[in-house]
């Protein structure tokens, strides 16, 4: 018998971000490893047109949630959605849903952030910082609540080469960030804004940093662990391989690439990929969960969710191992063949940007306008070198993370626990990991049925004689201007001509005398 499932048996069970890409699989999880939990509360807005329950019925029917649904027949039940937006004051849950939060909750997984890398400082501050202070505020007035988990990021100290699992702290305080957000306007935050993020490339990584800071200085008599994963991707195992529902970390450049549309990048081959799958990092979550709840560690333990430091792999072999996925396994409907350049050197990616994807942009909206339709192309690849140009920072640098409190964690668990909430990293094999990820990027992202296979392969086919035709057509056009130009060029051209002449005459001869 899992201990930990056993745990959360009974429980009522809080979850921020719970729409969100980890958040979905946290779910699914409890469901199918603890069927007999009270309730989970998931903290909803409406979006996109749809109401908080449209949301739940959606996540609840969908792919994810087959198994969920063998095990926990009852599982809309099990479920309740509190309509809550995190950017207001008390996260506007009325005074009912309030009082059946604070009084009812057992466990908190606090996993909402915001993940762009691009946000607006004073957004960042309010989801990252200001919502964790106040849900810390809620946690502190409930009085069944046995753990608090936070999850924030192997990368809020990526100014850092090696990451120890403690807090560092940020030379301005976080109250006193949050107080200012209030009444600076926006052109002053943009203003301050590099001056505050220092050597962190981006208000994501900097507000995840003050996050934790605020972990740390709200916790009062809390139980609180905080979990810092890395470059979350696909699942690994569980409850299937490849699932994946966001175009975040590598999963959108898998896109780009497999497409066609990305066909090099500013990336060290030999920099360590530090991915870690999301079911990997939600076993830890739930085992993290429990051992904060029972053993009740004196301080606030830090846990990296990390895959470098135990089973390495470079940017390099993921390439590589994605490109001869794509060979299996093609996307429909590519723009172009897929290749991947890695390049370190910034005067050749400026080069393969003009060349490899600005050029055959270009001449695509071109060929668009020509057969009147609405040029696009452009405007796609330049939002493409942009998303691009964010994740550079990633690709080119390797950490260290030490790893002592989650090896510790793995030794504290049962065999029948290690084996239901593995988060033994050691034991991915990256190759097949990868294969998987690309072919749940195919089926679950970009929805293509596997039978489209053989004419994704055709397509493939005709774009490599395009290709060669296009090339072939360049180089003489080329040539002719150059021989129109240069006396030079037109002796070396008659020389080869004269000599392949000489040679197919020889070669024709021979084979005539054997005759
Ligand atoms: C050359 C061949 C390569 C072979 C492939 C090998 C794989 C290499 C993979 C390398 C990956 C490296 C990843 C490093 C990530 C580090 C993560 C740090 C860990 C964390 O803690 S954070 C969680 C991760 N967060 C993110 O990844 C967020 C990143 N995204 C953003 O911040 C914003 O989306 C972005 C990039 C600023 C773009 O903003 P904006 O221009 O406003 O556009 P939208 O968000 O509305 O999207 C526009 C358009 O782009 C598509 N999109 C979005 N994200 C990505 C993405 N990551 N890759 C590709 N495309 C993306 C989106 O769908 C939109 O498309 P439309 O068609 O709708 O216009
Ligand atoms: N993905 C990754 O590579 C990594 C993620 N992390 C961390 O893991 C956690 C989960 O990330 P992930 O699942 O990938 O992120 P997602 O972007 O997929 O999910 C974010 C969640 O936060 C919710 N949220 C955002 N704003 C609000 C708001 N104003 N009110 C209510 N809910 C809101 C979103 O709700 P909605 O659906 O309504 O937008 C969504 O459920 C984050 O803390 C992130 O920092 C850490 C390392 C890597």
């Amino acid at each position: 018998m899992s201990m930990i499932a056993a745990f959360y048996s009974g429980k009522s069970i809080l979850i921020t971000g719970a729409t969100g890409f980890m958040g979905k699989v946290l779910m699914e999880k409890l469901f199918r490893t603890s069927p007999d939990l009270k309730v989970i509360y998931i903290l909803v807005r409406p979006k996109a047109g749809q109401t908080t329950q449209q949301r739940v019925f959606q996540i609840l029917n969908s792919k994810l949630f087959e198994k969920v649904k063998e095990v926990c027949p009852n599982v809309h039940e099990k479920i309740r959605a509190i309509y809550a937006d995190l950017n207001q004051n008390d996260f506007a849950i009325s005074k009912e849903d309030m009082q059946e939060l604070l009084s009812c909750t057992n466990i908190v997984f606090h996993c909402a952030a915001t993940v762009r890398f691009d946000d607006h400082l004073r957004h960042a501050v309010q989801l990252n910082v200001t919502a964790t202070q106040q849900l810390l505020l809620m946690a502190s007035q409930m009085p069944k609540l046995e753990a608090f988990i936070h999850i924030s990021t192997a990368f809020s100290n990526c100014n850092l080469k090696h990451i120890d699992e403690v807090i560092y702290p940020c030379p301005v305080e976080p109250k006193k960030i949050i107080d200012s957000m209030e009444w600076l306007d926006d052109a002053i935050i943009d203003e301050i804004t590099p001056k505050l993020i220092g050597d962190r490339p981006n208000t994501y990584t900097y507000t995840k940093a003050l996050g934790e800071m605020v972990v740390q200085q709200e916790s009062g008599n809390l139980n609180i662990a905080i979990i810092r994963p890395s470059i979350v991707g696909a699942t690994w195992q569980e409850p299937f391989p490849g699932w994946v529902d966001n175009l975040n970390g590598p999963s959108g450049l898998i896109i780009a690439a497999g497409k066609g549309f990305l066909r090099a990048i500013r990336a060290t081959p030999m920099a360590v990929a530090d991915l870690i799958p999301v079911d990997t990092v939600v076993n830890l979550t739930l085992a993290v969960g429990w051992y904060t709840a029972v053993h009740r560690p004196k301080s606030t333990l830090i846990y990296h969710c990390t895959s470098g430091n135990l089973n390495p792999c470079n940017w390099g072999k993921m390439g590589f191992q994605v490109l001869a996925t794509f060979e299996k396994i093609p996307f429909e409907r590519a723009f172009r063949r897929p290749y991947a350049d890695f390049t370190t050197n910034t005067i050749t990616t400026q080069y393969w940007n003009a060349v490899s994807h600005r050029a055959p942009a270009i001449i695509y909206d071109f060929y668009l306008r020509l057969t009147g339709r609405k040029p696009r192309m452009t405007k796609v690849m330049n939002r493409l070198l942009r998303t691009v140009s964010m994740l550079e920072y990633f690709v080119n640098r390797s950490w260290e993370w030490s790893t002592y409190n989650t090896e510790m964690l793995m030794s504290e668990l049962s065999p029948e626990d290690q084996r239901v909430f593995n988060f033994d990293v050691r034991q991915l094999n990256w190759l097949e990991y990868i294969e998987n990820y690309v072919l749940g990027v195919k089926k679950y992202l970009l929805k293509e049925d596997m039978a489209g296979i053989p004419e994704a392969k055709q397509h493939l086919k005709r774009l490599r004689n395009i290709h060669y035709l296009f090339n072939t057509a360049l180089f003489l056009i080329a040539w002719r201007l150059l021989i129109a130009r240069s006396q030079m060029a037109r002796n070396v051209w008659f020389f080869i001509v004269s000599f392949c002449y000489k040679f197919l005459s020889y070669f024709r001869a021979s084979s005539t005398l054997k005759v």
